[in-house]
C-alpha cells in the first residue's frame, strides 16, 4: 500500500528509516490517543478491571472447589464474593466494550478530520487516485479501531495480570512460579518471530485492497467510456484478477495468523503441564496443601489469557502498522500552496508580468505579460495544449509561478490570502463539477448564505433561469451524480450563474461556453457586455464567435503572448491569430 502513495518500505517519503518510521507510526497513535486523556484512563482501567474479573471469578471459584475437596464447607461470606466477582467482572466486560469503542469512534473521527483537511491541503496528490484516498480515509482510519479500542487495553492487563498471578503462585510456592515463568516471555514474544512477515503481508494485503477500490472507483466513473469502447469485459476481468490477488493475499495472511494462533495455544496449555507437574511433586511431597491444587491450576491456565490476548492482538500489527504509515503520511502533507498572506489589492487590474511555469520538466510558459483592466473583455487564445487553461489555474494559485508574478492591483497574488485571492476572482472551470445538491445549493457553492432572488438574478444573468424553470422541482431540482440529469450546457450555465454569484471584481470563464448552444451563447455574451461595467473578464476559448467579442485578444504560441489587438486589427495582420482562425475553421 505505501507503494500505491509512493512510499518505499525501507525509506519513506519523509526520509526517515523504515524501523524509525514504524516506531514513529505507533508514538504517533499512541500521542493521538492521549488526546482523549480521559477516555484512554478509563479504557485502560476497564480492560484490567474486566480481564482481573474473569479471572477473580475463577481462581476464587477453584479455590473454594478446593475447600470443599478438603471437606471444608465454604463460609457464605465467601459465596458472597464470588457472586460479587461475577457480577463485577460482567460489568466490567460491558463497561470497557462501552468505553474502548467511544475512545476509538472519537480518535477516528479526529484521524478522518486530520486525513481530509490533509487532502485538501495538499491536493491534488501526484501520483495517487481518488480510490486510493477513499480507501486511506474509511479503510484505514477504520483499522484504527482495532489499535485503540483493544491493544492499549490489553497491552496494560497483559503486563499486570500475569505479574498478579506470578506474586500469587510465588506466595503458595517459588517453584510454581518458576515452573510458569519461562513460558511467559515465549508467549509474549510469538507476534515477534513472524512479525517481519506480518508487516510484509499487512502491507501487501492494504496494497491490493487500495488497488481494487481504486479500480472500482474509476471503473464506475468511466462506466460511460467502457460501454461506448465496448471495455466493459477488460474491466471486469482487470477486477476479477484484483481480486484474485486480494485472495491470494488474505490467504497467505491466514496462513501465518493460524501459524500463530497454534504456537499461542501450545505455549498455553505446556504453561499449565508444566505448572500441574510442579503442584504435583509439591502436593505429594506435602509442601502444598492438596486443597490449593485446583486454584494452582486456573491461575496457570487463566493468568496467560491476558498475554495469549495481548499475542493475538498483536497479529494485526502489521496490518495496522501500514494503515497507520498511510494515514500519518497524509496527516504530515506538507501545504502545497502557503497561506500567508494578508494584503489587500489597491484596485481589480489583473496583470502578468514575465511569467514562466512548468509542470514537472514540461517548460509551459515562459515570460507571459498581459494586463487584463476592470470594465474589459479579453480572450486568451492559442492552439491545444498552449497553456491558456494553466494562465487561468495560476491566477487562482493552484500553482505558483515559477518566474515573474501575478499582481491584482499591484499585489502579488502571493501576499494576498487565498480566501481574499478567491473572492478576487472568480472561475469557472472546463471541467464543471456539480454537487448531488440542488440546482439552487451548487448556485450557492461561493456564498451559502445568499437570499433566492440572488441565486434568481444570477441564473437570469448566466442564461440559465428558464431551463431550470422548466426542471421537475425547479431550483430544488437535484443535479444528479456528476450533474447527470443535466446537459453540458445547462451544467455549464449553472456553474456561469455560481461564478457570478461570487461577485469578484475578476471573472475568467475557460471554455465556458463550449457545450452552449449558438442562440444561448449569443444571449451569454449580451450579458457578459452588461456584466463588464464592474468586472474585467478573460475568456479563455476557442469558439471564434466567443473570442470576436472580446476588447482584446490575447494569443499565446510556444508559451508567450505572441499578439494582441482586437479581432480586425489581428486579422489584419495575418500572423498567428489568422493562422489559428484559419485551423479552427478546417
Ligand atoms: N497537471 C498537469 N500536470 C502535467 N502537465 C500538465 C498538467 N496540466 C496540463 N499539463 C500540460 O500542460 C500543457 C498546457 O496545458 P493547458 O491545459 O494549460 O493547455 P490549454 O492551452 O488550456 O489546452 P486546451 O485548449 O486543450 O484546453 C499541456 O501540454 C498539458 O499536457
Amino acid at each position: 500500500m505505501d507503494e500505491v502513495l509512493g512510499i518505499s518500505p525501507q525509506l519513506s517519503r519523509s526520509g526517515r528509516p523504515a524501523w524509525r518510521e514504524r516506531i514513529a507510526a505507533y508514538l504517533a497513535l499512541v500521542q493521538l490517543a492521549r488526546t482523549q486523556s480521559r477516555l484512554l484512563s478509563l479504557t485502560l482501567c476497564a480492560s484490567v478491571l474486566s480481564q482481573a474479573g474473569i479471572i477473580g471469578c475463577l481462581a476464587l471459584g477453584a479455590w473454594l472447589t478446593g475447600l470443599a475437596c478438603a471437606g471444608q464447607a465454604p463460609e457464605p461470606l465467601y459465596l458472597v464474593a464470588l457472586a460479587a466477582t461475577v457480577i463485577a467482572g460482567a460489568l466490567a466486560r460491558w463497561w470497557q466494550a462501552d468505553v474502548s469503542h467511544r475512545l476509538a469512534f472519537a480518535l477516528i473521527e479526529t484521524l478522518q478530520v486530520g486525513i481530509y483537511s490533509g487532502l485538501e491541503r495538499a491536493a491534488p496528490l501526484p501520483g495517487t487516485r481518488s480510490g486510493d484516498l477513499a480507501s486511506i480515509a474509511t479503510q484505514d482510519a477504520q483499522t484504527m479501531e482495532h489499535f485503540f479500542a483493544h491493544f492499549l487495553g490489553d497491552l496494560l492487563a497483559a503486563v499486570l495480570l500475569p505479574l498478579f498471578a506470578l506474586l500469587l503462585l510465588a506466595l503458595i510456592d517459588p517453584l510454581l512460579a518458576l515452573a510458569w515463568l519461562p513460558l511467559l516471555p515465549l508467549l509474549a514474544s510469538v507476534p515477534l518471530w513472524l512479525g517481519w512477515r506480518a508487516e510484509v503481508q499487512g502491507r501487501q494485503l492494504a496494497a491490493v485492497q487500495s488497488r481494487l477500490n481504486a479500480d472500482v472507483a474509476e471503473g464506475l466513473q468511466g462506466r460511460k467510456e467502457f460501454a461506448v469502447f465496448g471495455q466493459e469485459d477488460r474491466w471486469l476481468h482487470k477486477l476479477a484478477s484484483n481480486v484474485q490477488s486480494l485472495q491470494t493475499a488474505q490467504k497467505k495472511y491466514a496462513a501465518r495468523a493460524g501459524l500463530e494462533q497454534a504456537a499461542i495455544e501450545l505455549l498455553q496449555a505446556g504453561a499449565v503441564v508444566l505448572v500441574a507437574w510442579a503442584a504435583g511433586h509439591l502436593v505429594l511431597n506435602l509442601s502444598v496443601p492438596p486443597a490449593l491444587l485446583p486454584l494452582v491450576l486456573v491461575l496457570a491456565a487463566t493468568a496467560a489469557v491476558p498475554l495469549a490476548e495481548l499475542a493475538q492482538s498483536a497479529r494485526k500489527l502489521g496490518e495496522l502498522k501500514a494503515a497507520a504509515q498511510r494515514i500519518l503520511h497524509v496527516l504530515e502533507l506538507p501545504e502545497r500552496i502557503p497561506d500567508t498572506g494578508h494584503a489587500t489589492p489597491g484596485n481589480a487590474t489583473l496583470n502578468f508580468r514575465q511569467v514562466g511555469f512548468s509542470y514537472a520538466e514540461r517548460q509551459v510558459l515562459h515570460g507571459v505579460d498581459f494586463e487584463l483592466r476592470p470594465g474589459e473583455i479579453v480572450a486568451l487564445v492559442g492552439a491545444s495544449g498552449v497553456g491558456k487553461s494553466t494562465c487561468g489555474k495560476l491566477m487562482l494559485r493552484f500553482f505558483d509561478v515559477q518566474a515573474g508574478q501575478i499582481c491584482i492591483g499591484d499585489t502579488d497574488i502571493r501576499d494576498l490570502s487565498l480566501a481574499k485571492l478567491r473572492q478576487t476572482v472568480a472561475y469557472v472551470p472546463q471541467d464543471v463539477y456539480l454537487f448531488e445538491d440542488s440546482v439552487a445549493n451548487n448556485i450557492r457553492l461561493g456564498r451559502p448564505d445568499a437570499s433566492m432572488a440572488d441565486v434568481e438574478r444570477v441564473a437570469r444573468l448566466a442564461q440559465a433561469h428558464d431551463f431550470i424553470c422548466r426542471l421537475p422541482q425547479g431550483y430544488d431540482t437535484p443535479c444528479g451524480v456528476r450533474a447527470s440529469r443535466l446537459s453540458g450546457g445547462q451544467a455549464q450555465r449553472i456553474a456561469i450563474a455560481r461564478a457570478l454569484l461570487q461577485q469578484a471584481p475578476i471573472l475568467v470563464l475557460d471554455e465556458a461556453t463550449s457545450h452552449i448552444d449558438t442562440v444561448g451563447e449569443l444571449a451569454l455574451h449580451k450579458a457578459l457586455d452588461t456584466l463588464r461595467a464592474g468586472h474585467g473578464i478573460l475568456l479563455i476559448a476557442h469558439r471564434p464567435s466567443t473570442i470576436r467579442q472580446a476588447d482584446r485578444i490575447l494569443v499565446l504560441e510556444h508559451g508567450r503572448v505572441v499578439e494582441q489587438g482586437n479581432h480586425a486589427e489581428l486579422l489584419a495582420r495575418q500572423g498567428a491569430y489568422a493562422r489559428l482562425l484559419s485551423n479552427e475553421s478546417t
